[in-house]
């Protein structure tokens, strides 16, 4: 009897201690690899793809124009699969999933294997799967609230959702201000011609966008006039 008391305060100890530290340590790892691969990349392209056959070639020519990190959106019924196709035929690319918007979502993205997830907005159930998994994920926020939502939460690092509608780089320097820890991947709006300013802001690590690979250059198959979108934005953000 005494040895199972001795065992059963024991468990309850170890089941409290290291579930605590584990959720803490998970995130902030999370956190700092997900701030590490989005300053490699600068620009995400956010990929709508709708025909399975464009993944491949659409990898591809991202990947040719220097555009290597990429978010393949859930919108369509193929992104999975497109997902899928590109880590296995394009290894240069580092491919991660966006529109994650609830748990059964962030499951689906976890288990696929993939460098990053990204959602829109959150949820606490989406951040509390986020903070149970180890794939560095980034919550997508447009408020000080849903900020201090993310934050509580452990998650520092955001999608900045939707940059432009939501209060431009005047919005984000307002955020800065109360909350100037915190790093950003604006997308919304972004594109060719703002891309350099708002890299410019010191709490933006990368920025997001569909302008790297417009609708409809994919339905056109027009890979090398994508290659050509990446090559002029790189040469102009290091010109900038
Ligand atoms: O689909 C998602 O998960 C989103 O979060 C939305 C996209 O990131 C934006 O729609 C991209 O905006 P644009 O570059 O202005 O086209």
């Amino acid at each position: 009897m005494p040895c199972r008391r001795r065992s059963g305060t024991g468990r309850r100890l170890r089941a409290k201690r290291p579930s605590e530290t584990k959720a803490k340590m998970t995130t902030t790892a999370q956190q700092n690899q997900l701030v590490a691969l989005f300053k490699a990349a600068t620009v995400i392209p956010v990929l709508t793809i709708e025909r399975i056959q464009d993944a491949v070639p659409l990898a591809r020519a991202l990947v040719a124009g220097g555009v290597r990190t990429l978010e393949v959106t859930l919108r369509t019924p193929v992104a999975i699969e497109a997902a899928r196709a590109m880590m296995a035929e394009v290894p240069e690319a580092v491919v991660g999933i966006g529109t994650i918007l609830n748990p059964a979502d962030f499951t689906r993205v976890e288990k696929l294997g993939v460098a990053f997830g990204i959602s829109p907005g959150l949820t606490p159930d989406l951040l509390k799967a986020a903070t149970d998994s180890s794939l560095p994920f980034a919550p997508g926020i447009a408020t000080a609230s849903e900020l201090m939502m993310a934050l509580s939460y452990g998650f520092d690092v955001a999608k900045f959702f939707p940059a432009e509608q939501a209060g431009g780089i005047k919005g984000l320097r307002a955020l800065g201000g109360p909350f100037p820890n915190v790093r950003f991947c604006p997308t919304g709006g972004v594109g060719e011609a703002n891309a350099a300013t708002w890299l410019a802001e010191p709490n933006v690590v990368a920025v997001g966008g569909s302008w790297l690979c417009p609708t409809a250059e994919i339905r056109a198959g027009n890979w090398a006039g994508i290659t050509a979108i990446c090559q002029r934005t790189l040469k102009a953000l290091k010109g900038a």
